[in-house]
């Protein structure tokens, strides 16, 4: 991982991991921003730390890529100390995405894009090409957009062009904080969207910081949930999070209606039965062997049928009955009974 690997690759460079081992930072005036944070992110994963504000999601963060530097503990990228590296490589190494992207506004957006390459000092006909590869990438017309100023573009269309940029020397990490938040609603829900779409084709390693568990619980392959004092209250895949929070705290955390959350993370395949059961399976309504709980409970309110026939490639391969949706195994109701 280092500056000439970049330049000498173009895309495609695989994701890296990232430890952070009994990770702390304490301010000069006494905050204690970050207690103790020890968390593995797999390469090519997309981790999300959420939390309350103030909770320290941010300072860890910045600390990854030494905008700030740790009181204690220790950061690797590929088993690599980040300590040891130099900060301003490090960086360009890194994607950063930020709430309000930081775009220059004095630049096109095309030139936006092409920041790093530029730092790294890629030829210009590649750095066009580049840029315009990614801003097609992230749904823009590199003809129609590419010459335009920020000030010219939409909130959402901004957003994609700082993903963009993040992504135009290949990094291996990705660091994204609050990326969607300034945009509104159904923006924002197309925009997490388009990003799946986008991070099942690239593969990047990311650390996404948020403060909604919608979002959380949508994007990320496992969720951090961070307390005041940056403390580290669980850490675990979102179906786990919510069908299992470690304590009061995350329970309360993550929210009332979780059950309903967790329905949007559990696969068709675990309330399944055999299709035996079922009578009159040509009137039903179907839903594919790759969807989710919630995707059933969709198809069963509106068509008002308690059963809903799964299939796969066409052919029904089982069933699933409103009453096995909120029947699945609560773990936590079992521990307590
Ligand atoms: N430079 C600083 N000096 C002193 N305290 C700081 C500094 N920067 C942040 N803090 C404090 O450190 C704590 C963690 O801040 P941080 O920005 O990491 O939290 P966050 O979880 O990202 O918050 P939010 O969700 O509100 O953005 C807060 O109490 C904050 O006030």
């Amino acid at each position: 991982m280092d500056a000439t690997a970049i330049k000498d690759s173009g895309a495609g460079r695989s994701a890296a991991s990232i430890t952070l081992a009994n990770l702390g930072k304490v301010y000069p005036d006494g905050t204690v921003a970050v207690g103790d944070i020890s968390l593995e992110v797999p390469a090519g994963e997309l981790v999300v730390l959420i939390g309350p504000s103030g909770c320290g999601k941010s300072t860890v963060l910045r600390m990854i890529n030494r905008l700030i530097e740790p009181s204690k503990g220790r950061i690797l990228i590929d088993g690599r100390d980040v300590a040891a590296q130099d900060p301003v490589e490090l960086r360009r190494q890194i994607g950063y995405v930020i709430q309000n992207v930081g775009l220059f506004p004095h630049q096109t957006i095309r030139t936006n894009v092409g920041t790093v390459p530029r730092l790294l000092g890629w030829d210009r006909k590649r750095i066009r090409s580049r840029a315009d590869e990614l801003l097609d990438l992230v749904g823009l017309d590199p003809a129609r957009h590419g010459g335009r100023y920020p000030h010219e573009l939409s909130g959402g269309q901004r957003q994609r062009v700082g993903v963009a940029r993040a992504l135009a020397a290949d990094p291996v990490v990705l660091l994204m904080d609050e990326p969607f938040s300034a945009v509104d609603p159904i923006v924002r829900s197309r925009l997490q969207e388009e990003f799946l779409r986008l991070q099942a084709t690239v593969r990047k390693t990311i650390v996404l910081v948020t403060h909604d568990i919608d979002e959380a619980v949508r994007l990320g392959d496992r969720i951090a949930v961070l307390a005041e004092g940056g403390l580290l209250l669980q850490y675990a895949p979102p179906a786990e999070l919510l069908s299992r929070p470690a304590s009061p705290a995350v329970r309360e955390f993550v929210g009332a209606d979780r059950g309903i959350r967790r329905l949007a993370v559990t696969p068709v395949r675990d309330a399944m039965r055999p299709i035996g059961h079922v009578e009159e399976i040509s009137r039903l309504p179907t839903v594919d062997l790759s969807g989710t709980l919630h995707d059933a409970l969709a198809v069963m309110l509106t068509s008002d049928s308690l059963n809903v026939i799964v299939v796969e490639d066409g052919t029904p391969v089982g069933a699933v009955s409103r009453s096995a949706l909120f029947d699945m195994p609560n773990e936590e109701a079992t521990a307590i009974a």
